[in-house]
């Protein structure tokens, strides 16, 4: 067992499942630059994580440890005070609570991947892009990229229906020539923004030759749609006929956490002699761009949240899907629904 000590850990950050804190102390230097994952009371998810061959390359290094008791306990105690908005109203016990510490006691560490940065600009639903002196992170999520049939897709018509600016759709990215388009509008979206952003004159074509060199996208492409025909349609068929936890087969359950994986895009310069260096020997989730001949970046990609989701949310994945189809917004021209993109052709 690892004993840590709640006062070196701070909250860093935190998604509908999970909490993360980092790491402050000074008397552990291999914990420096990591951060530590905790389950939220209420994630009923798993302790699995989704395993492919074809994305392996893009896990981010991480390392499952078990905790004190006392550890989290602490800590539920330390986060009560500093973010009390993340608290769950009552435990069994009376307790109030924010961690889960009566299922197992263990939590994932790993690098923190922000650790370079220190702005955060939100572009929008799923997009956020933040930056240092020395860095700049993409961070997405490739949400259900799949052949449409439909005029609008699952991610524009949900967040249009949640009344969320739609920035970029990421079905842009399954087609070559959107590719462009999707990069200038994140760039666009930046500058309005007014932040001083170093490397924002070559973002766009970083972006842009990223994402048709690199085949993320087509990987998750293949894998969020390897049991259906790539359709809504055909993931309705099977979604919309469940009527319990148990008729939920595991195909539909990889299918889904693959539809919800964060990405980040860590992007740093080179100098043209390390880009000469390690040009013929950089591995696969990392990426050389060379921009004119003249100025060289790295961009290196991960994929976060991989733990395998909970049959149990069968319920409200039909529910979103019957609120979608009834609200019209995926056949709609009007709200600002443009129709998006049908074409893949990256794989
Ligand atoms: O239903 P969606 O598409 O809105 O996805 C949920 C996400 O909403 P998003 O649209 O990305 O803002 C939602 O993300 P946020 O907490 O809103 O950032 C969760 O990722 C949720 O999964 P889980 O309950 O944490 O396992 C996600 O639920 P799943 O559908 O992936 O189970
Ligand atoms: N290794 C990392 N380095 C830097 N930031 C991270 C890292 N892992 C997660 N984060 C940040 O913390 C946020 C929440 O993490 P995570 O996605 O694991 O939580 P979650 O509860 O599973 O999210 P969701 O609500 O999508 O289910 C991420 O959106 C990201 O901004």
């Amino acid at each position: 067992m690892t004993t840590f000590d709640a006062r070196e850990w701070v909250y860093f950050s935190s998604g509908n499942a999970n909490i993360l804190l980092k790491y402050v102390g000074n008397s552990d230097p291999n914990l420096t630059k990591k951060l530590l994952r905790l389950k939220r009371v209420g994630n009923k998810n798993c302790d699995e994580r989704i395993k492919s061959d074809l994305l392996k390359d893009y896990f981010l290094h991480s390392k499952c440890i078990e905790l004190s008791s006392k550890f989290l306990l602490d800590l539920n105690h330390k986060l009560i005070k500093t973010n009390p908005e993340l608290a769950v109203p009552a435990s069994t016990n009376g307790e109030i609570l924010l961690i889960s510490i009566f299922a197992r006691n263990h939590g994932i560490l790993m690098p923190n991947l922000l650790n370079e940065v220190n702005n955060t600009v939100h572009l929008g639903n799923h997009l956020k892009v933040h930056y240092g002196d020395s860095e700049l992170v993409l961070e997405m999520k490739p949400k259900w990229l799949y052949n449409l049939k439909t005029r609008n897709c699952r991610n524009c018509c949900l967040s249009k229906y949640r009344g969320k600016q739609i920035i970029n759709c990421p079905l842009d990215l399954l087609c070559e020539n959107k590719i462009p388009n999707w990069s200038k509008r994140i760039v666009q979206k930046l500058r309005d923004s007014e932040h001083s952003i170093n490397y924002i004159n070559s973002l766009e074509l970083i972006l842009t030759e990223f994402f048709m060199k690199n085949k993320i996208i087509g990987y998750l492409f293949m894998l969020q749609n390897r049991y259906y025909d790539s359709s809504r349609e055909s993931y309705n068929r099977r979604i919309l006929n469940l009527k319990s936890a148990d008729e939920v087969p595991i195909e539909l359950i990889e299918s889904q956490t693959l539809r919800d994986v964060t990405l980040f895009l860590n992007i740093h310069s080179l100098s043209r002699n390390n880009y000469d260096i390690v040009k013929d020997t950089v591995d696969k989730p990392k990426t050389l761009i060379s921009i004119n001949n003249d100025s060289f970046f790295e961009v290196d990609c991960k994929l976060i949240d991989l733990d395998l989701k909970t049959s149990l949310k069968f319920e409200y994945w039909k529910e979103t899907e019957l609120k979608l189809i009834e609200s019209g917004l995926y056949t709609s021209d009007k709200y600002g629904l443009v129709g998006c993109n049908r074409i893949v052709d990256i794989i």
